[in-house]
């Protein structure tokens, strides 16, 4: 089996980063900058940003981290939302989800600009995916996607079953696997919690792509010999052993899973960091206009 690792996938196309924000400020132009709005204080948001943040530094680029109060009105963070589509030091910016409940995440992801979207949730960028036009990849989605062409992982034809349908994860993977375009040209399956005999399902899958989140839930009899498999889940568990108290595994069971598969990702180390280097992307290509 071998491993699809994360730190070494990651540090490859920051490198590619970096020397691209080097040329890019070498012709004259200001760095990239990216804004993370972080409401609130939920542990898990705190350390994706401040992750996002340090990934910004190591490769050349500007980043503001912008904290705002749980309790903020959904009036005031849409005016923030305005301030940052209007300030033109800042090339694009995200809003960590999830949100508290008294705000609708749906209202302020539609009041991103679409040009500074670089999280790639707004519905015309969404849409913009669907029709394979320029637009920003979702992170997680194109995260796998990089991770996929860094091993180079044949798609073309394939069968590829994604499980999960989230808006941040499973939906957008399933368009973008079946695209016509590389990574892409696979058969895809998007299956999810009403699918009739999902094991039967996953048991076709040449790429299988678990984004449930439920902690070991793809098991080794789900899996075909041979397949690739790509673990999106991020779940704590309790371990007293672990000096935070708990510990992150996948949705895939690792060890039952890694005797059956040909390739295999790793929770931590593996599509999370993916997702943080294709919100890097995402910046530089905003920084260039190209969106
Ligand atoms: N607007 C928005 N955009 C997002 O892209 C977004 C979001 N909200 N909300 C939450 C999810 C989750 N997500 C992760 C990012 C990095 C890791 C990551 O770096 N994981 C490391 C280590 C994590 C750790 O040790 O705590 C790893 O898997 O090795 C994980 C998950 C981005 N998301």
């Amino acid at each position: 089996m071998t491993l699809l690792d994360g730190k070494v996938t990651a540090r490859a196309y920051k490198e590619k980063i970096a020397l691209e924000v080097q040329e890019w400020v070498a012709r004259g132009n200001r760095p990239p900058h990216l804004a993370a709005v972080l409401v609130g204080d939920n542990p898990a948001s705190v350390a994706y940003v401040n992750g996002k943040v340090k990934d910004c530094e190591q490769v050349g680029m500007k980043s503001s981290l912008i904290k705002l109060p749980s309790d903020i009105s959904q009036e005031d963070l849409l005016a923030k939302v305005a301030e940052l589509n209007a300030d033109e030091g800042l090339d694009g910016f995200i809003v960590q989800l999830p949100l508290p409940n008294h705000i609708d995440e749906k209202t302020v992801t539609l009041a991103i600009d679409p040009k500074k979207d670089v999280d790639g949730f707004h519905p015309e960028n969404v849409g913009r995916m669907a029709l394979n036009l320029p637009t920003y990849l979702p992170a997680t989605p194109h995260g796998i996607l990089m991770m996929l062409e860094h091993y180079n992982i044949e798609t073309i034809g394939k069968h590829c079953v994604v499980v999960g349908r989230s808006n941040i994860v499973g939906s957008p993977m399933s368009i973008l696997m079946a695209r016509n375009a590389n990574p892409g040209n696979a058969t895809v399956t998007l299956t999810h919690s009403r699918t009739v005999d999902l094991k039967t399902e996953c048991l076709r899958a040449d790429i299988l792509i678990a984004a449930i989140g439920k902690a070991n839930f793809i098991t080794a009899d789900m899996v075909k010999p041979g397949a690739v498999v790509i673990d999106v889940g991020i779940n704590r568990v309790d371990d007293a052993s672990r000096e935070r108290g708990y510990r992150l595994t996948g949705d895939v069971d690792f060890d039952g899973v890694s005797a059956v598969a040909s390739h295999l990702t790793p929770v931590p180390g593996g599509v999370g960091l993916m997702t943080r280097v294709a919100l890097l992307q995402n910046t530089l290509q905003a920084a260039r206009g190209e969106n």
